[in-house]
């Protein structure tokens, strides 16, 4: 993910609002560099798996709909991520042709409401359901309908899934313009391959050969971790939108830097660690184990209304 990773340094090091700290990176590197925190895909225990192109159809409908979580009062007030991939799994086990691409192309909110068992309109929910009809539509329309046939015309490449996906799925161009220059971050996609990459434990439809392509998924859970260990550093109006729980504008400078400054950061604490300890460890594996520690401790995030995280 050359271009994710070239145009989060140029943001990196234009920015007016988010500085990535050096010296902060240094002192978690230090810390963790002789046994970085191993966390399991699916530790949670909520996704669906049954080793065959079924898991990677769900995980290619639930990374669709893996945004915004934080309308509610709370973080805990409203729909989540846990409550999102236990109702799909839940929808898949009672019926396993939920998520074929003809029935994709038709759900409704009320539907799509009942599948999840949530008894109040979803986040975005006329978003989730048109994202739902595209992906249902051009399944059908260019890869007789399966998730997985995207995964096989990859050729074990992570990269070439995400230039598939973000190719023939609009909802998945996760870009912006930022002082002129066009910045990708690509969450929900390369959160796709990575899901499948962890799901499969590398093996089958989960065998990459470049899965250390894959960069951090820019999301609002990661970059709120790495301010609390002192690896991203506010200006005092970013700190205090944030602390007050005031929305950032998709597209922002604000919200491009929180976003971009976290992918660089992750990119530098893992060469650091290549540096220090001699170990090659992935982004995603870092990523992961930021994520994990930020929805154990509910820090505040950043809110911004999108369709991309
Ligand atoms: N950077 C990053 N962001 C991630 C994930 C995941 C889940 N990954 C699965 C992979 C293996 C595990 O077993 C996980 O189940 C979700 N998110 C994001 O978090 C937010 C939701 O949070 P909350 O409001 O608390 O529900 C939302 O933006 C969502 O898109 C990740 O791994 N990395």
């Amino acid at each position: 993910m050359e271009e994710v990773r070239s145009s989060s340094a140029w943001v990196a090091t234009h920015s007016s609002h988010v500085v990535v700290d050096s010296t902060g990176i240094e002192k978690v590197v230090e810390n963790i560099k002789d046994s970085i925190p191993k966390v399991e895909w699916d530790y949670e225990g909520i996704h669906y798996f049954d080793n065959g192109p079924l898991t990677v159809q769900y995980l290619f409908v639930l990374d669709a709909l893996n945004f915004c979580f934080w309308p509610g009062k709370t973080l805990y007030e409203d729909l989540n991520y846990d409550h999102l991939a236990s109702g799909l799994k839940a929808a898949l086990q009672n019926d396993k042709s939920a998520f074929d691409a003809d029935r994709l192309q038709k759900y409704t909110g009320s539907q799509l409401r009942e599948l999840l068992k949530w008894p109040r309109p979803l986040p975005l929910e006329d978003e989730r359901v048109r994202l739902l009809h595209e992906v249902g539509l051009e399944l059908e329309r260019n890869f007789g309908g399966k998730a997985s046939d995207l995964v096989e015309l990859s050729g074990k490449s992570a990269v070439k899934l995400v230039s598939l996906v973000t190719r023939h799925f609009p909802g998945f161009r996760d870009h912006s313009v930022y002082k002129g220059h066009q910045v990708f971050l690509y969450k929900r996609a390369q959160i796709f391959a990575a899901d499948i990459w962890g799901a499969f434990k590398g093996q089958g439809y989960g065998e990459f050969n470049d899965i250390g392509a894959i960069t951090m998924f820019a999301d609002y859970v990661v970059p709120a971790v790495l301010q609390q260990l002192g690896v991203l550093k506010y200006s005092s109006s970013l700190a205090s939108t944030i602390e007050t729980n005031g929305e950032i504008g998709s597209g922002t400078e604000e919200e491009v830097e929180l976003r971009a400054c976290s992918v660089y950061a992750v990119e530098k604490m893992r060469e650091l660690i290549g540096i220090k300890s001699g170990k090659q460890v992935l982004s995603v594996e870092l990523d992961l184990w930021l994520w994990s520690v930020g929805v154990q401790s509910a820090l505040q995030h950043h809110r911004t209304l999108s369709i991309y995280y």
